[in-house]
């Protein structure tokens, strides 16, 4: 396996918080503990709750989790060693493996840490480390700490999912009638409300409120000027070489694989786009992939996914709640599938994929077309490395490449590749913060087909 920290045969080091001033030192000197408290006080104003389903071992399960999560807050601060995990779930042992490996390799005597290691890794490990003091806590293991402003999030936003599941409506009423140029244009509008509903995300305000308030349709001409890579088109084409002509000489279309990310308004862009996709038989089937432990504040997890749709179902307007039931017969028919897989909670680069999870990867290559929201998901995919930006998408993938792939990310973390020679040097000088604020974004492709 690759070494973390040091240039390796081109390979630029990870990113890491050693690196005083840079925008990991920061998160992990500022954010991660200000989630960290904010995890503890939802668990203590959750007390009553505790007592009144567990009674007094709800009360102790409450203390100790705060006690570990207290300790967790403390080793991260003072920058002690990372230690193994001891709660013995199934992914127990990759992780401790994986804590093995950068022992091995790390150079200078230094420990594996929370400022010396690599950030994508110990920000994984964090959260898994909240799962662990929840763990170890029976009567409240299952309890998710992010629920509250995962729900909030959804409320919040609406506005703005009635607008959306309107404008659905009115694209699946007309379908029949839609031209070549008509169904290719609803799809750009809708896989841009996708990419632009990652701006949503809870982790970036370290838990503060971020809905989105406004039409998501009508903003999307002004946010233009901000997609600083936009292969819309190659996505396009993709599903369209992958529609074969089937038995009884109708259309059929691939699969597409559908990597999630935040709960909330997010999500709900998601299904409104993977509802079209069905509805315009662009795809055939819709592979959903979300978390099995809640992770990074706002991320999908099948209780967030079911919920949503309840909640879309049971909504007091008419085409949102038609949008939900149609996404609940999609489900019960197999037409949209959820997948969890321990690996998308692990805290692997995606090239160590085809190696460490053999099984995830052999489904991805099952699909047609995979997209994959968010920019943690885009940390993976470059391996969260100090990449100069003039370097390829291809390039940073370092072979990770089960099927054509498409990153749908609003930047939030200063790692960013594939732009044209100058262009990050341009953004620096006009807006400093380009790599993390949340207002630029990426629709980038590849396709290992194209390297055949
Ligand atoms: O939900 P998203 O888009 O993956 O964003 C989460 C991102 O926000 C951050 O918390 C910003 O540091 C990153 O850790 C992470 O990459
Ligand atoms: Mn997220």
């Amino acid at each position: 396996m690759m070494a973390a920290d040091q240039t390796v045969h081109g390979v630029p080091p990870s990113l890491s918080a050693k690196v005083v001033g840079s925008f990991a030192y920061f998160t992990v000197k500022d954010r991660l503990p200000t989630i960290l408290t904010k995890v503890i006080d939802t668990i203590h104003r959750n007390k009553n709750k505790f007592f009144e389903e567990y009674g007094e071992e709800g009360i102790q399960a409450e203390k100790q989790t705060i006690s570990l999560l207290s300790k967790l807050r403390n080793e991260l601060q003072t920058d002690k060693p990372i230690l193994a995990l001891t709660d013995g779930l199934h992914d127990t042992e990759a992780w401790n493996q994986y804590l093995q490996r950068h022992q091995g390799v790390q150079r200078d005597q230094e420990s594996v840490s929370w400022f010396k290691s690599p950030w994508l890794y110990v920000e994984c490990y964090m959260y898994r480390r909240i799962q662990e003091a929840l763990w170890l806590n029976p009567p409240i293991s299952d309890y998710d700490v992010f629920n509250e402003g995962k729900t909030q999030s959804f409320f919040e936003s609406q506005q703005a999912v009635m607008a959306l599941c309107t404008y659905l409506e009115g694209i699946n009423k007309n379908m029949e009638g839609l031209s070549k140029n008509q169904l290719l244009e609803h799809f750009n509008k809708l896989l841009l409300v996708s990419l632009w509903g990652n701006k949503c995300d809870l982790s970036i305000s370290a838990g503060q409120e971020n809905s989105q308030k406004m039409s998501p349709i009508d903003s999307l001409d002004s946010l233009q000027p901000f997609i600083l890579v936009n292969d819309s088109n190659m996505v396009w084409s993709t599903l369209i070489s992958a529609q074969r002509p089937g038995q009884s000489g109708k259309v059929t279309a691939g699969r597409v694989d559908i990597v999630l990310d935040n709960a909330g308004f997010e999500l709900v862009t998601d299904l409104v786009l993977a509802d079209f996709l069905v509805s315009s038989g662009l795809a055939r089937e819709i592979h959903f992939h979300c978390k099995s432990i809640p992770w990074f504040v706002s991320d999908v997890t099948a209780n967030d996914f079911q919920w949503t749709i309840q909640q879309t179902m049971a909504a007091n307007h008419k085409w949102m709640s038609k949008s939900g039931y149609q996404w609940k017969i999609y489900v019960k028919e197999g037409v949209w599938s959820y997948h969890d897989h321990c690996f998308w909670t692990q805290p692997h680069e995606f090239c160590d994929m085809a190696a460490d999870a053999p099984d995830l990867y052999a489904t991805l290559q099952e699909a047609d077309l995979v997209l994959l929201k968010g920019d943690l998901n885009y940390r993976k995919l470059t391996g969260d490395r100090d990449w100069d930006h003039t370097v390829g998408f291809d390039t940073a993938l370092r072979g990770f490449g089960p099927a054509p792939l498409c990153s749908l990310r609003t930047l939030k973390a200063n790692v960013q590749v594939g732009l044209q020679l100058g262009q990050g040097e341009k953004l620096t000088s006009q807006d400093p913060d380009w790599m993390t604020s949340g207002k630029y974004a990426v629709i980038q492709f590849y396709s290992p087909k194209s390297e055949q």
